[in-house]
């Protein structure tokens, strides 16, 4: 079953919100990133759940495009253990620091003070540059 279908089966189903995760890549190859669907999930869920991401999250960037494409938050699995292994709890906060100032960054550059300014307009994704250079 499609991504989109499925968010909106369990939409239907009532559940309480959905996470867009393809279990960080470690299960099925080929399956698409969380990243290059999560707006269709969201725009098939259609504001009813809050819709969140992870797999990948590795940059504030990260977080910003995420959140740019619709995702209400999302969810960083390996960083906070590789941060966990290497200093352990000074690690881990070291790590949601550096995401947390990487994104404040990220909202400064683009012109964005509050989590909300972030919109749909701050990405360009390959389907945008796809149909751009079709209609040329
Ligand atoms: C060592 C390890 C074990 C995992 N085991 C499971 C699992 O049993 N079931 C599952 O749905 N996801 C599992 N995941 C995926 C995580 O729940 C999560 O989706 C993923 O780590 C997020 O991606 P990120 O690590 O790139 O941030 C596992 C991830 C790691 C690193």
């Amino acid at each position: 079953m499609s991504k989109p279908l499925s968010a909106r089966k369990a939409v239907e189903a009532g559940v309480a919100g959905i996470v867009v995760s393809n279990h960080g890549g470690r299960q099925l190859d080929f399956s698409p990133a969380s990243i290059s669907v999560v707006e269709e999930v969201v725009h098939a869920v259609g504001g009813k759940v809050p819709v969140l991401l992870d797999g990948g999250v590795r940059r504030g960037t990260d977080v910003f495009k995420a959140l740019a494409l619709g995702a209400q938050a999302v969810l960083v699995g390996r960083p906070v253990i590789y941060g966990l292994a290497a200093k352990g709890q000074n690690g881990v906060r070291s790590v949601i620091e550096m995401l947390k100032n990487e994104l404040e960054l990220t909202m400064a550059l683009s012109g964005s003070p509050t989590l909300s300014d972030i919109t749909r307009s701050h990405v360009r994704t390959q389907t945008d540059h796809e149909s751009f250079h079709s209609k040329l």
